[in-house]
């Protein structure tokens, strides 16, 4: 199953952050009474940790049950625990830390400090993937890859490059067959060194939401909705199972190709 992305446009990059968090909470809510705990992957970037800031705010925060909500990551910046600069760490100071969490249900990926290589990383969080897989197929809940656990929620930002997680365009992390989890060495953004998901365990999530705001991103954007190859613009390959969601603000939506705005698979907001 591959599912054709829709889009929802919002005004600005402030009400998007507010949008992305209130569409997290009702579906997190919906997830948890069909099936008792749901399970959301992470990103950084300036939009994905403004909507956890946004979460954080809400009245309505407390209608989900966070001890049963399971974090993982779509990527990491291979740095020393505790640095600022990690995604974990700034999903903590803008969310986590404030809905008092147990360290077992957040799934960080490892520190440079745990870890000799990003390579090393990215094996080991593989690893705690596959354990977690393990534990929910002897629970008998299905899953769409034996390799990893059931991904409900997995949330992008899209870099002006149109990278999704740590694969940037024509680079080996997009690339990457037969493998859940890569280490990235080279990265255009900082750090160079990274680990991220793949592009395979990206596409086993249940709903995949691209959340994406300014002018800068619009070339991006507008050729993943075109449907260029994934190699060249990774973010066009990110494809949820059942869902795949575009939350952009009208600067990443001006060169929208014609046909997604006429044939009603857009929303304004
Ligand atoms: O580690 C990271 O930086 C990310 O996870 C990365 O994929 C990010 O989401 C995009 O680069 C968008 O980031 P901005 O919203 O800051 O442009």
């Amino acid at each position: 199953m591959n599912t054709e992305p829709k889009v929802s446009i919002h005004p600005d990059a402030g009400l998007l952050a507010a949008s992305v968090a209130a569409r997290l909470l009702t579906r997190l809510v919906d997830i948890q009474n069909e099936r008792g705990t749901a399970t959301v992957v992470l990103t950084g970037g300036t939009l994905g940790i403004g909507a956890l800031r946004a979460v954080a705010e809400s009245p309505i925060r407390s209608a989900v049950d966070w001890s049963a909500v399971d974090f993982w990551w779509g990527d990491e910046r291979f740095l020393p625990a505790g640095n600022q600069d990690r995604n974990a760490d700034q999903a903590r100071a803008a969310l986590l830390d404030q809905l008092g969490v147990s360290d077992e249900r957040v799934h960080e990926f490892g520190s440079s400090d745990a870890f000799n290589s990003q390579d090393d990383a990215a094996a080991g969080y593989a690893a705690r993937l596959q354990e977690a897989a393990r534990k929910e197929a002897a629970l008998g809940l299905e899953l769409s890859d034996p390799r990893l656990p059931r991904f409900d929620i997995l949330l992008l930002g899209v870099g002006p490059d149109a990278h999704v997680a740590s694969l940037f365009p024509e680079m080996s992390g997009i690339r990457t067959k037969g493998q859940t989890v890569v280490g990235v060495s080279g990265a255009p953004k900082p750090p160079p060194e990274r680990v991220s998901l793949t592009l395979e365990a990206i596409n086993s999530a249940e709903e995949v939401w691209l959340a994406v705001a300014g002018a800068d991103k619009a070339g991006a954007v507008g050729l993943a909705l075109a449907g260029a190859g994934p190699v060249q613009v990774p973010a066009a390959g990110a494809r949820g199972r059942k869902k795949t969601l575009w939350l952009i603000d009208q600067e990443a939506a001006s060169q929208l190709p014609g046909r997604l705005i006429d044939n009603g698979d857009t929303d304004a907001v």
